[in-house]
């Protein structure tokens, strides 16, 4: 993998990127909707909140094909921020540096600045299952382990530090109260996780990746698999979790991106186009193409 050192310090502003002579040339056809030149913010969306994820002319790639480009943008600690975009914009891709799940993947590699709580993602010596840890994942479709919902929720805190079973309880309960998810569980934690519903197993997702302690969560499209009812049950959690978590979700759904972030990043074709506090992004957005994808004229 090939990174880009920079000593850049945090800056409490957000820059999205100009379509300079330094974008890389994709593959990709644009359409006219492309044309409009991406809007540089230069200042304070995120002021008054203290920056958790630091990016910085952040590119990626698979194979030749370049996926981002020159992102950046600072991510506010303890705010949700969600990515929004057409379909192959790069929304997942970018989301999956964040904890490095990339580096699985075959002809993936990144260049420029990630740093979260100021540390540089890909220095070195980065212990990658730490990572992992500091940063919970929780995907598109639910992915309990066949295991039991004790087992799942326990599995992180097994892996990390050697524990009792008394605090690994204690641990258990915790997570699954602060997924919504213990009320309906608490009699049957023994019992295989494959046997929940749909919106129950998101929730017991959520729960494995809080169980974890992490400082970051990050969500791809978490509710699309699920029915409203499970939809909005998982958007109330996530009011719950800004309190204490860094959320980056992914959501094709505007409804969901308005109601629940405070920060809203819009790309098209590997470029972050707008980024900004929510209320602006979709009352006030400054680009037309932001305007035409949330109006629903493409996407
Ligand atoms: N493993 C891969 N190998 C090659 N190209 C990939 C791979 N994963 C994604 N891409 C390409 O990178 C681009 C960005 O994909 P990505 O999945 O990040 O988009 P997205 O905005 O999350 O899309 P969606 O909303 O459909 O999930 C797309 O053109 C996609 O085809």
């Amino acid at each position: 993998m090939t990174m880009t050192q920079t000593t850049d310090q945090q800056e409490q502003f957000v820059n999205a990127p100009e379509t300079n002579g330094q974008t890389v040339t994709t593959d990709q056809p644009k359409d006219e909707l492309s044309l409009s030149k991406p809007v540089v913010h230069e200042r304070a969306d995120v002021v008054g909140n203290k920056v958790a994820i630091e990016v910085k002319d952040f590119n990626s790639w698979y194979g030749n094909f370049q996926a981002l480009h020159d992102i950046s943008m600072n991510i506010a600690e303890k705010c949700v921020t969600a990515f929004i975009g057409p379909s192959g914009c790069g929304k997942s891709t970018f989301l999956r540096w964040i904890n490095r799940m990339n580096d699985l993947t075959m002809g993936a590699r990144a260049q420029g600045t990630l740093k979260l709580h100021n540390q540089d993602l890909f220095a070195p010596g980065t212990d990658v299952v730490d990572l992992r840890r500091r940063v919970g994942m929780v995907f598109q479709k639910p992915n309990p382990f066949p295991k039991s919902i004790y087992a799942n929720v326990a599995f992180g805190p097994r892996l990390h530090t050697r524990i009792s079973k008394t605090d690994l309880d204690e641990i258990v309960e915790n997570s699954l109260r602060h997924a919504a998810l213990w009320d309906e569980v608490k009699d049957r934690l023994k019992q295989s996780a494959l046997g929940l519903s749909g919106g129950q197993q998101q929730r017991l997702c959520i729960a494995r990746a809080i169980a974890a302690e992490p400082e970051v969560l990050l969500m791809d499209e978490p509710c699309s698999a699920l029915d409203p009812k499970s939809t909005a049950a998982i958007e109330e959690l996530i009011d719950q979790l800004r309190k204490e978590y860094t959320i980056v979700i992914v959501t094709h759904n505007m409804q969901q991106a308005a109601r629940s972030s405070d920060y809203t990043a819009f790309m098209f074709q590997g470029d972050l186009i707008e980024y900004g506090p929510t209320r602006q992004i979709f009352t006030n957005p400054e680009n037309e193409q932001t305007e035409n994808y949330i109006t629903g004229r493409f996407g």
